[in-house]
């Protein structure tokens, strides 16, 4: 018999908890998806970029595991590159090469492709996105949104089933939001979108709420959003605590 969604999700947080000293990030979380638009949202601190972390198995939980497409993204981390990949709010702490050609093949090399191959299918990325003339540019002389695309379009070409989107908007002008949403709605893969900005998962699947690293809401934008957004204004004396 073929195992339905419920059976073999796609995404699995199995009771994971993480701790930074006394801190506790993740508190026991444990949730199961396979929806494609997932949102999380939840207050500073509540654990959000940690549970992004996690997922693409940049950091080893003290407890528990993420398993991705049946990969455990922690330990299996050739198989975790083509599960997952994750884009970060500040693209300057995801580049690390001086030109975009150089950024956009290591990735690629990175799976396994011989440099000639990766270089080809790195340009071809860039002429997918009308960019063809950024290939040897040096990433410093670009603006932040172009950054930005730049590392979109890296974990774009690595084409992992599943992308995690830590607050990619914060401090893009309007113009390169649309643009980004533009390109990331169009996507036929499994996206996890953080974001503070409700508007941007309106029409997702579904949505995880977190706070103090666990699940404090978990439903479709319709249900769980009106909750959410009064817990947020009637809480503003909390914030920052
Ligand atoms: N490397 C670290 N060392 C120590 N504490 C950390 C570290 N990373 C996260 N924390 C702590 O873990 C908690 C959760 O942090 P996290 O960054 O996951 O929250 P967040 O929900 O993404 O917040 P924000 O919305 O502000 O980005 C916070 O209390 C934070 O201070």
């Amino acid at each position: 018999m073929a195992l339905g969604p419920m059976e073999n999700p796609l995404i699995k947080i199995d009771r994971v908890t993480c701790r930074f000293g006394e801190r506790i990030a993740l508190n026991n979380l444990t949730f199961t998806t396979s929806e494609k638009r997932i949102g999380v949202v939840g207050r500073n601190g509540s654990g959000k970029s940690t549970l992004a972390r996690v997922l693409s198995g940049l950091i080893a939980p003290n407890e528990g595991k993420a398993v991705i497409a049946g990969v455990d993204v922690l330990n299996d981390r050739k198989d975790a590159i083509a599960s997952v990949g994750i884009l970060f709010q500040n693209p300057d702490h995801q580049i690390i090469f001086p030109t975009v050609i150089e950024e956009l093949s290591f990735g690629l090399r990175q799976m396994g492709r011989d440099a000639k191959t990766a270089n080809r299918l790195a340009e071809e990325m860039l002429a997918r996105f009308d960019r063809s003339e950024w290939a040897p540019r040096s990433v410093s002389t670009l603006s932040q949104g172009q950054r930005h695309l730049v590392c979109l379009i890296a974990v774009l070409a690595m084409e992992p089933k599943v992308i995690i989107l830590d607050e990619p908007f914060s401090g893009l002008d309007i113009p390169t939001v649309r643009a980004l949403e533009k390109y990331l709605n169009q996507l036929d893969q499994t996206l996890i979108h953080i974001t503070h900005e409700p508007r941007h998962i309106a029409d997702y699947d579904r949505v995880l709420w977190i706070e103090r690293g666990e699940l404090r809401g978990d439903g479709t934008p319709a249900s769980l959003m009106p909750e959410y957004i009064a817990a947020m204004e009637a809480d503003d004396a909390d914030a920052l605590r």
